[in-house]
């Protein structure tokens, strides 16, 4: 497999503590990995296969309702979380020059129990997706703890810049993503999945239930990604590969149709780590190779290209 596979157990949820010290083998295959690929499976994280499931069979349950019934959950909906709720068919763009991706997706900004949360999914909606948040915010933690180490950095310094994960202040968001079967006589010239792209914020856990993913080489060719059960594909996204003055990469990648003929659907979980809104984020390696910007006002530019004027 061209995906770097590491063995996350020393720092595994499981484990209440870590220390430092015990990660010395981890680091450096961290930082072999994203300076050299952007991507890596985590094996061993704590997160299970089962509650990755689980978070995936309450989604299915409310992206097979009409879209009358998700309408009202829409993004832009929410008053204080304008990147909350449930995203249509073709309507985001991630590569702004194709047409819009074949996919629906539903952002979860807030866990905050007074938001509306939708009732057509059945029971345990709000609860699974609390706590599923919460489990990725800790495995990110840990990850972003072992990035600042690898670098040779004091341990909080990407981890300074999150304090408000969960809360006002900071747009983490966790997304999952529904590819309903593709009817390729209605396809658009291009149209996708999911368009090329890479991911605005600091990393992206991701979980997907069948392959499709493709991740872009150093030479330019895409490589099929394997769906990996149990498994954690994290990678690094554009803010942390300015933030560490290109050490670490941010990778283009996208979601490809599956082949004429087989109408299978796609479901993906991602966690899309950003910095604090008013966190700046200058480079790490005192190059100032990027000028100085706030995780809020790079996000918002970044948004604005991927879904038009809707
Ligand atoms: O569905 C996937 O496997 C990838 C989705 C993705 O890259 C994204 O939403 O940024
Ligand atoms: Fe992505």
């Amino acid at each position: 497999m061209s995906i770097p596979v590491v063995d996350f157990a020393a720092c595994s949820l499981r484990e209440r503590d870590v220390a430092d010290g015990q990660m010395h083998h981890l680091r450096e295959q961290l930082e072999s990995a994203f300076t050299k690929v952007g991507f890596v499976f985590l094996e061993n994280t704590g997160i299970t296969q089962e509650e990755v499931d689980r978070v995936m069979d309450v989604y299915k349950t409310f992206f097979l309702q009409p879209d009358e019934e998700k309408e009202p959950f829409s993004r832009k909906s929410f008053a204080n979380n304008p990147n909350h709720g449930w995203v249509r068919l073709e309507v985001e763009r991630l590569n702004p020059r194709l047409p819009g991706d074949l996919k629906e997706s539903f952002n979860v900004t807030s866990t905050r129990p007074d938001i509306k949360w939708p009732s057509g999914a059945g029971e345990g909606f709000q609860e699974i997706q609390t706590s599923f948040f919460q489990r990725c915010n800790q495995l990110s933690v840990r990850v972003l703890r072992v990035m600042a180490l690898s670098l040779g950095l004091d341990p909080e310094v990407f981890l300074s810049a999150h304090r408000l994960i969960g809360a006002e202040g900071n747009s983490t968001t966790l997304r999952s993503l529904y590819y309903p079967s593709v009817d390729h006589d209605k396809v658009e010239e291009g149209q996708l999945r999911c368009g090329e792209h890479s991911d605005y914020g600091s990393i992206t856990l991701l979980f997907s239930s069948s392959g499709g993913l493709q991740v872009r080489r150093r030479s330019g060719e895409f490589i099929d990604v394997p769906s990996f059960p149990g498994a954690v594909l994290v990678n690094v996204a554009d803010l942390m590969q300015r933030w560490t003055g290109d050490h670490f990469v941010s990778v283009v990648h996208r979601v490809m149709l599956p082949p004429a003929g087989d109408s299978s659907t796609r479901q993906s979980l991602a966690f899309f780590v950003q910095p604090d809104d008013d966190a700046v984020i200058t480079c790490c390696d005192g190059s100032n190779k990027y000028p100085p910007v706030t995780g809020g006002g790079y996000l918002q530019e970044r948004f604005k290209a991927s879904y038009g004027a809707k």
